[in-house]
This record gives structure tokens, C-alpha cells and sequence, in this order.
């Protein structure tokens, strides 16, 4: 299978440098320079700077009319890069990362997105956004909110990963963002990494985009690993992986569509019983009934790693708070902004103009002689 993992904005490119870290093709494009130079492993020739002639190369400051704007002018430039990276072989998923609270990435992604859904039809486009902290006010969730309205009716599917639920106690927020970034880079690198590979019973790439391909509606991948040694039920650690601590959206998996578990680890320890124990229990709680699995048992391996991707999700508490924090907040500012302008056209209203006040030149010329 063949993913390629665009990251747009600081944020999604410092997660698509991750990616770039374990072996993924990866690409960066930002509207600062400076961001661009900071990754670490992405080759310098797959970084891109948009939107220069706008910003000077220094980031768009949270304004998305300006990301937009910005991925709009260049990119012919950016297709024709990524036309160059593909080459001739098929890309099976775009997996678009950035953060939901921005300006480049949440005005440019969309717009990617968009492009690229209309040069390759057949791969995948799915988003892999950041939602932004509570903490952070007003403007990121609006961001969020509307990007998100965009994103559902261009990708295929939305993992959505929620800042908030992921950030610990008193982190420093350069470090909870650092240590959420690896999360989400370890689970879905863990899974691609499983896809197309021989085992016991195994998922391809035509699996996991059956899985993905959900008209713009969330997706979360979970997650749970113990070492082979300590794992008494294998079921009850497949079942944590997709109950509620080991997502990172809060999302209400019984109204997902489609799901997909992928375990790996030693075989004495991947026993059919157990497994399909799990499977039951997930098949029948998830609201479409279908669930494709992977069993991958390695003799090498110490560890039992066990990956679930849920999808075709439309309830989410994350996503809800954002949308209608946003619906409210526009409704009000739309009144005061109203009110402003008929208090504005009250107060100076009746005013006259220069001409009623002053006589015109030629009038006071004459007047004058
Ligand atoms: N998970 C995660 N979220 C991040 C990270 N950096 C920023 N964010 C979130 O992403 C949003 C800001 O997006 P950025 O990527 O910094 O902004 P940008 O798209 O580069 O846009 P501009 O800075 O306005 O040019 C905020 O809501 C942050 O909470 C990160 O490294 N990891």
C-alpha cells in the first residue's frame, strides 16, 4: 500500500515530520519560511513555502482567508511537486495532517484537498486534523468549526484528534504537543504498517480504504500494547483499545459504521478464542455491523500491540462542543455586530454634508469679490 503524508502549517508538519522519522513518504508545505527550516527530516526539497508574495515567508497568524488564499496562488506549484514525488506508481491514501485551529493549515487543507480528490479519483483523501484546546479562545474553534463543515464534504474520512483529550495534567504545551504527535504517529504508522503484510489472517489496502471511504465523516484510530508476558486476556486488551481511553476523540463508537482491529504479537499469546471474543463484542456495539481484522502473530515479537480503526462516526462530543461553541458565538457576534451598525446609523443619521454647510468654491469665490 502507498500513503503520502502531506502536512500542512506548523502543526501538520511537524507530525508529518514524524511520519517522515519512520520511514513514510512525506511532504511539507507551509506559509512560513521558518517553520519549514525547523523539521528535522523531511528533505529540503519536499518542503514548499506558499503564498510568499503575501506573507514575505512569515506565516499567515491565524488568519484561514489568507491560508486559503495562500495554498490557492501556488498551487500549480504544488501539484506539480506532488505529481513528481508520485511518479507512476498509484498512491492509495493522501493523509492530509495540520492543525484544525490555524490559518495555514486550516485554510490551505481544504483546498489541497479539493485538488487532489480531482487529479487522482481513485486514491483516498483523508484528514488528520489537530483540534484546537479549549484554552486557547474564540478564533481557533471558529477556525475548527468551519474547516471541519469544509473538510466533510471534500475527504473521505476525518481523524480527528483531540488536543484536549489528549493533553495531561500541568504539561508544558510544547510537550504535550510533542508527545501527542508521537501518539498519533505511532498508531497510524503502526497501522499502515500492519496493511498488506502476510500473516494469519490479513487486511490489504483495498480493506482500509473500504474502511476510510466514509463520505467526510469521523474516524478514530485506538490503540493498546502490553508485554506479551502480562497479558492475562487478550480480549480484554483488544476491547480497551476502542473503549473510551484508548481514542483520542470522545466520540460515541457505537454509532461508527465500520471498524478494523489489527493485532500483532507472539502467537502463543494470539489465540483465536480470545480474539474473536473481542471482535463479537465489537461487532455487534458498533452501529454498521462490520468489522474487517488482521492477525499478524510473530515469534519474534515480545509485545502485544493491538490497533482498531473506527469509522463512519457522526457522534462526537469533541466535534459537537466545537461546532456549537462556534454556531453560538457567531449568532451572537452577528447581533452585536447588527446592533453596532443601527446604533452607528442612529447617531449619525441626519448629519448633512459639506456641500449644505460650505458654499462651493466658484459661490465662495464670487462671494469673496
Ligand atoms: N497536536 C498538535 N497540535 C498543535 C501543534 N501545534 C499547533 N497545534 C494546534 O494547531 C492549531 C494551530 O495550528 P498551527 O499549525 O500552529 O497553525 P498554522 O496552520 O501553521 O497557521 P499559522 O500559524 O496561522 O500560519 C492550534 O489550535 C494548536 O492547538 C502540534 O505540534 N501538535
Amino acid at each position: 500500500m502507498r500513503a503520502l503524508i502531506i502536512g500542512v502549517g506548523q502543526c501538520g508538519t511537524k507530525i508529518a515530520d514524524l511520519f517522515s522519522l519512520v520511514d513514510f513518504e512525506a511532504l511539507a508545505i507551509n506559509t512560513s519560511r521558518g517553520d519549514l527550516e525547523y523539521l528535522k527530516h523531511i528533505p529540503a526539497e519536499r518542503r514548499i513555502l506558499i503564498g510568499e508574495s503575501i506573507t514575505g515567508g512569515k506565516g499567515v497568524n491565524a488568519n484561514p482567508l489568507l491560508g486559503r488564499e495562500a495554498m490557492k496562488r501556488d498551487l500549480p506549484m504544488v501539484m506539480r511537486k506532488i505529481g513528481s514525488i508520485i511518479g507512476y506508481e498509484d498512491v492509495d491514501i493522501f493523509f492530509l495532517t495540520f492543525g484544525f485551529g490555524g490559518g495555514t493549515g486550516a485554510g490551505g487543507t481544504p483546498v489541497l484537498a479539493e485538488a487532489l480528490k480531482e487529479e487522482y479519483p481513485d486514491s483516498l483523501v483523508v484528514a488528520i486534523g489537530a483540534l484546537p484546546l479549549r484554552e486557547e479562545g474564540i478564533r481557533p474553534t471558529i477556525n475548527a468549526a468551519i474547516t471541519i463543515d469544509k473538510l466533510s464534504k471534500i475527504a473521505d474520512s476525518i481523524i480527528a484528534i483531540d488536543n484536549n483529550k489528549l493533553k495531561e495534567g500541568n504539561d508544558d504545551i510544547s510537550h504535550a504537543y510533542e508527545r501527542i504527535n508521537y501518539t498519533i504517529v505511532e498508531r497510524i504508522a503502526s497501522l499502515l504498517a500492519l496493511v498488506d503484510v502476510p500473516g494469519e489472517q490479513t487486511l490489504d489496502a483495498s480493506d482500509l480504504k473500504f474502511v476510510l471511504k466514509a463520505f467526510g465523516s469521523f474516524a478514530t484510530v485506538g490503540y493498546a500494547k502490553a508485554d506479551a508476558g502480562k497479558v492475562k486476556s487478550l480480549s480484554r486488551l483488544i476491547i480497551r483499545s476502542f473503549e473510551s481511553e484508548g481514542l483520542y476523540l470522545d466520540a460515541n463508537i457505537e454509532s461508527a459504521l465500520y471498524g478494523l482491529v489489527a493485532v500483532h504479537g507472539p502467537p502463543e499469546v494470539l489465540k483465536a478464542g480470545d480474539i474473536f471474543e473481542a471482535l463479537d463484542y465489537l461487532t455487534n456495539k458498533i452501529r454498521g455491523k462490520q468489522i474487517f481484522r488482521g492477525f499478524y502473530p510473530d515469534p519474534r515479537e515480545r509485545e502485544v500491540e493491538v490497533v482498531t480503526l473506527l469509522s463512519g462516526i457522526y457522534e462526537s462530543r469533541s466535534i459537537e462542543e466545537i461546532i456549537v461553541t462556534a454556531k453560538n458565538y457567531a449568532k451572537s457576534f452577528m447581533k452585536a455586530k447588527e446592533e453596532a451598525e443601527t446604533r452607528k446609523r442612529e447617531l449619525l443619521s441626519g448629519l448633512p454634508d459639506f456641500d449644505d454647510i460650505y458654499p462651493a468654491e466658484d459661490e465662495a469665490g464670487e462671494g469673496g469679490e
